[in-house]
């Protein structure tokens, strides 16, 4: 397993490198299929830190040109819940009016990222908005939340890798894996 070199501070790993690898793929290849031949723009957002490399692999593996937005929101922070507050640290840079958006996420876990996101996009008046997750956790609290493609349901653990911290450690892990609870309890 590469990231030995965290594996003290590692339980387990929920998900390996090959299988998110084999995830982008299926996921890259039922998202090109249902865009095939679209004739507005489609612009990819990638909901940064915690989608940098679920985008970057996923961006490569599409079979249908994109362009790319990123957005920066927060609001975890170096804790293991949600604040209940999403800040934006970086907005889209272009006009996605009359757009075919795909939000491209990391993990939903309360669903208060992806449903604030969704409102403030919807705003923008996009021709659609489609939701590609790596993860999700059960028990949203914002269950109405339309998660068109999804990777992997997960237990209701703090995970971390792929993308994902805990104060901004472990991002670069190419597996997801529970974190030891003694690394965030004091
Ligand atoms: O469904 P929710 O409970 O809202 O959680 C999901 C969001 O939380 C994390 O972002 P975070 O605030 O940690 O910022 P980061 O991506 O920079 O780590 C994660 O990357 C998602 O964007
Ligand atoms: O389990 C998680 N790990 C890291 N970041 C997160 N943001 C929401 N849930 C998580
Ligand atoms: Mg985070």
């Amino acid at each position: 397993m590469n990231g030995e070199w965290y594996g003290e501070d590692i339980e387990r790993v929920v998900v390996s490198a090959e299988a998110i690898q084999d995830k982008v793929t299926e996921l890259a290849e039922r998202v090109s299929a249902d865009l095939a031949g679209s004739e507005e723009d489609v612009i990819l957002v990638g909901v940064f830190k915690g989608a940098v490399m679920f985008m970057a692999d996923f961006a490569r593996s599409l079979t249908v040109p994109v362009k790319m937005e990123f957005m920066a929101l927060s609001s975890y922070g170096d804790a293991t819940t949600s604040s209940g507050t999403v800040r934006i640290l970086k907005d889209i840079d272009s006009d996605i009016k009359d757009k075919n958006v795909v939000i491209v996420e990391d993990i939903i876990d309360s669903g208060l990222t992806l449903s604030w996101l969704l409102k403030y996009l919807e705003g923008h008046a996009p021709k659609s908005v489609t939701v590609v997750s790596m993860l999700r956790k059960p028990g949203m609290q914002h269950t109405d939340i339309p998660v068109d493609y999804l990777g992997f349901d997960i237990p209701n653990e703090f995970v971390v890798g792929y993308g994902l911290d805990f104060a901004e450690r472990y991002r670069e892990l190419p597996f997801i894996g529970v974190l030891k609870p003694e690394v965030y309890q004091d």
